[in-house]
């Protein structure tokens, strides 16, 4: 299967935290997971993905060219980074910060461009389901609402790889439902390849093709869902006594309680 992106051995230092000699292998046109316990370097390994943070060592390659190789705009083109709902983002209307995000295709010498941006624009607001808050002032609208919206900010960059850090975090089961039904929508019908870094395991299970677990910064597994996720799995990632049952083929991860290791 081709790569989208992959990493080999990198690493970093940040306060007391080290990412060891990470190689990881994103595949081309699916859907690929990155889980782990808090605080196991799944939101750094996106930044250093996506280029926001420059590891110490090893290297990046993005569509088979090594990340110190893009411009800025050229890289902008290719991945599109969506950060943890809590960075913050300017106050203004949905459509002026959606527009924001075609800023990698603004130059003196392009002709039709307006004209095209708009529609880019218009089409992100459409798929998202949020062309009704154009106008609106983004911080009035709610949280699963805003989190569209940045997911429409990204994809407006109409670059083939999308991260997404925690998409779902703070929303409720419906609109965690929303989004990512609507991530499955982007993968399959606009065949882009996306990362996303998720907590909830089950939701992981049902919606991506391929998990990266991480902890304390390491890769500790790699794989499809399906196979990954087991009693011992739970165990040796997360310690926590659970057992895994299928449902529609689909696996349900139920606690035991009364079993747990209570660390408060
Ligand atoms: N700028 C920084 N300075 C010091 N420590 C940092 C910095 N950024 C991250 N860390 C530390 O690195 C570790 C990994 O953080 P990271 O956000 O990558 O983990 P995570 O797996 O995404 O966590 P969570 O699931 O809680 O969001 C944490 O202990 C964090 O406190």
């Amino acid at each position: 299967m081709k790569q989208a992106l992959y990493t080999s051995n990198i690493s970093l230092e940040i306060g007391h935290f080290s990412l060891n000699k990470i190689s990881a292998s994103i595949p081309e046109g699916k859907i690929t997971g990155i889980v782990g316990p808090n605080g196991s370097g799944k939101s750094t390994l996106l930044r250093i993905l996506s280029n926001l943070q420059k590891p110490d060592d090893g290297s990046i390659v993005i569509d088979e060219k090594s990340i110190k190789d893009y411009k800025g705009k050229e890289l902008a083109q290719t991945l599109a980074m969506m950060p943890q709902a809590k960075s913050s983002l300017p106050n203004i209307t949905v459509k002026e910060l959606v527009q924001f995000g075609r800023s990698p295709y603004k130059g003196y010498f392009r002709s039709n461009s307006y004209q095209q941006d708009e529609q880019i624009v218009e089409w992100a607001l459409r798929l998202t389901n949020t062309e009704h808050f154009t106008n609106r002032m983004f911080h009035t609208l709610s949280g699963g609402e805003q989190q569209k919206v940045r997911i429409a900010l990204a994809l407006v960059q109409k670059a083939p790889i999308l991260l997404l850090d925690e998409p779902t975090t703070f929303l409720d089961i419906t609109h965690q439902i929303e989004v990512m039904e609507l991530v499955e929508t982007i993968n399959r019908e606009e065949k882009m390849t996306i990362v996303m870094v998720l907590h909830e395991l089950q939701q992981a299970a049902s919606y991506c093709d391929y998990l990266v677990v991480m902890k304390n910064g390491v890769i500790a597994q790699a794989g499809k869902p399906k196979e990954l996720l087991t009693s011992s799995f739970l165990k040796d990632i997360y310690d926590i006594e659970a057992k895994v049952k299928y449902e529609e083929g689909y696996p349900l991860i139920i606690p035991i309680k009364g079993k747990q290791k209570v660390n408060i």
